[in-house]
């Protein structure tokens, strides 16, 4: 099983191929399943600025593109390029919120500093799938 850091690895590797030639911020992110798996995502650009997938989302789509759900997930980094950590977008925590274990743990770093968070430190008041499955 990847430690923190070695997961943090893994996911700088994946920013290596962001595909960001608009705002140049890379992003890259990786998933650790429970049996040792490890997924890939990076942010993926596109003209139509709204067309663009965040990293860790496309990490976490990853992940369930192959089966996995919230109770085979085990960590999730997510790494950038920018002079300070950045915690996900707003879309990408409302995504995460259903997609993740609340207190899976979320590693954020930019190479220089790390913080770890988890989702109900990002999305207090969350909207879920039990508010609109009634
Ligand atoms: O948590 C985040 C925040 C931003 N981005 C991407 C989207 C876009 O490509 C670029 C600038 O917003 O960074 C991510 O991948 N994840
Ligand atoms: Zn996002």
């Amino acid at each position: 099983m990847l430690t923190k850091e070695e997961l943090i690895a893994e996911a700088f590797k994946a920013m290596k191929n962001s595909y960001a030639p608009y705002s140049k911020y890379h992003v890259g992110a990786a998933v650790l399943c429970k049996d040792g798996t490890v997924f890939w995502g990076t942010n993926i650009e596109n003209a139509s600025f709204g067309a663009t997938n965040c990293a860790e989302r496309s990490a976490v789509f990853a992940a369930y593109s192959r089966g996995y759900r919230k109770d085979s997930i085990a960590a999730l980094a997510i790494v950038s390029d920018g002079d300070r950590i950045a915690g996900p977008c707003g879309i990408c925590r409302q995504v995460l919120s259903e997609l993740l274990d609340h207190h899976t743990p979320i590693y954020l770093s930019n190479g220089r500093e790390s913080q770890d968070t988890d989702i109900d430190e990002l999305l207090p008041l969350q909207f879920t799938t039990e508010d609109v499955i009634r």
